[in-house]
């Protein structure tokens, strides 16, 4: 970890009644970069970044978000971070223009507002009610919300659910512009190409468990990454993991079924997150455990 981390999570523990939902994770992110927090339903991903964001206490651990404990933050602090949470329920009787330009105004360097309507391709829908919009156009909204304050810090918990492919190739640009500026961002989603495209760096959680840390290119292991050759010989599927797939191609010429595999972040992520699955559905079995207390 380095004085340049925006933020800093070591031993983070979160409890709700006795089910451990964030079971000592800790990782860091640095000044100006994307890193991803990545895992199944239920993994702890909001836990952990709602306590970033102030909005729920922790058990155990220690926490720094720019620099300050969030338990402690102040309106300054909360000045300085964007948040696109996973729903809004922003269903408000008032414009996308009304909304934002109202927003704009709580932040002392506030984004320009046809800017931010441009940059999440609502420039048709600003004088539309938003109660009106579809749920993928009030995504839209609540990303161009976050951004408006031309954070220092943004969280984006699943941002694109509900986007249209189109919408989504769009969000991804304004993610690099706002990266290009010198935005840190925390990123969660289950699309694991999104993060694949617009991460440094990633973590991945299974069980409350930080089970992967690294580079967004070399999470899992160099192993991981290692092309297979596959091809039928005789009706019967082969294959061979090599890291110099040409040479085994150009040695068997051309078989039936001839294919070269170079596995994906999605193909490195299911598996780390299958090696750890015994574990996930222990603390699964916890968890619905800790559901009927609180339904009680
Ligand atoms: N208020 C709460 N009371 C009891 N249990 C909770 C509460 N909030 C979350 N949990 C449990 O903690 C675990 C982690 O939940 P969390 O929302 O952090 O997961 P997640 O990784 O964000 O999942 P998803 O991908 O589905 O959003 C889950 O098993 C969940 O049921």
């Amino acid at each position: 970890m380095t004085s340049e981390s925006v933020v800093l999570v070591d031993d983070l523990h979160k409890k709700y009644g006795s089910f451990t939902a964030v079971d000592g994770v800790s990782f860091d992110i640095r000044r100006g970069e994307t890193f991803a927090l990545l895992g199944p339903n239920g993994a702890g991903k909001s836990s952990t970044i709602e306590i970033l964001e102030g909005y729920r206490d922790r058990t155990s651990g220690t926490v720094s978000v720019l620099g300050t404990d969030p338990e402690k933050g102040g309106l300054d602090w909360k000045a300085k971070l964007g948040i696109v949470l996973q729903s809004s329920g922003e269903s408000g009787n008032v414009t996308v223009r009304e909304q934002l330009s109202h927003f704009a105004r709580f932040y002392p360097s506030p984004r320009d507002v046809d800017e931010v309507i441009a940059a999440v391709g609502l420039e048709e829908k600003q004088k539309t009610l938003i109660r009106k919009l579809s749920g993928g156009q009030r995504r839209r909204v609540d990303v161009a919300l976050g951004v408006i304050g031309r954070p220092e810090l943004l969280f984006l918990d699943e941002p694109t659910t509900g986007f249209d492919p189109e919408a989504r190739r769009q969000f991804w640009e304004l993610i690099r512009r706002l990266k290009a500026e010198g935005t840190s961002i925390l990123l969660t989603t289950h699309y694991l190409d999104e993060a694949a495209q617009l991460s440094d760096r990633a973590g991945v959680i299974a069980g409350g468990r930080m089970v992967a840390l690294g580079g967004i290119n070399e999470i899992g292991g160099p192993d991981a990454r290692t092309p297979v050759v596959r091809w039928l010989e005789n009706g019967v599927q082969r294959e061979q993991r090599t890291t110099t797939p040409g040479a085994v191609v150009a040695q068997l010429g051309e078989p039936e079924g001839l294919e070269v595999i170079r596995p994906s972040l999605e193909d490195v992520y299911l598996q780390l997150v299958g090696d750890t699955e015994s574990g996930a559905f222990a603390s699964e079995a916890g968890a619905s455990t800790a559901k009927e207390e609180v339904a009680l």
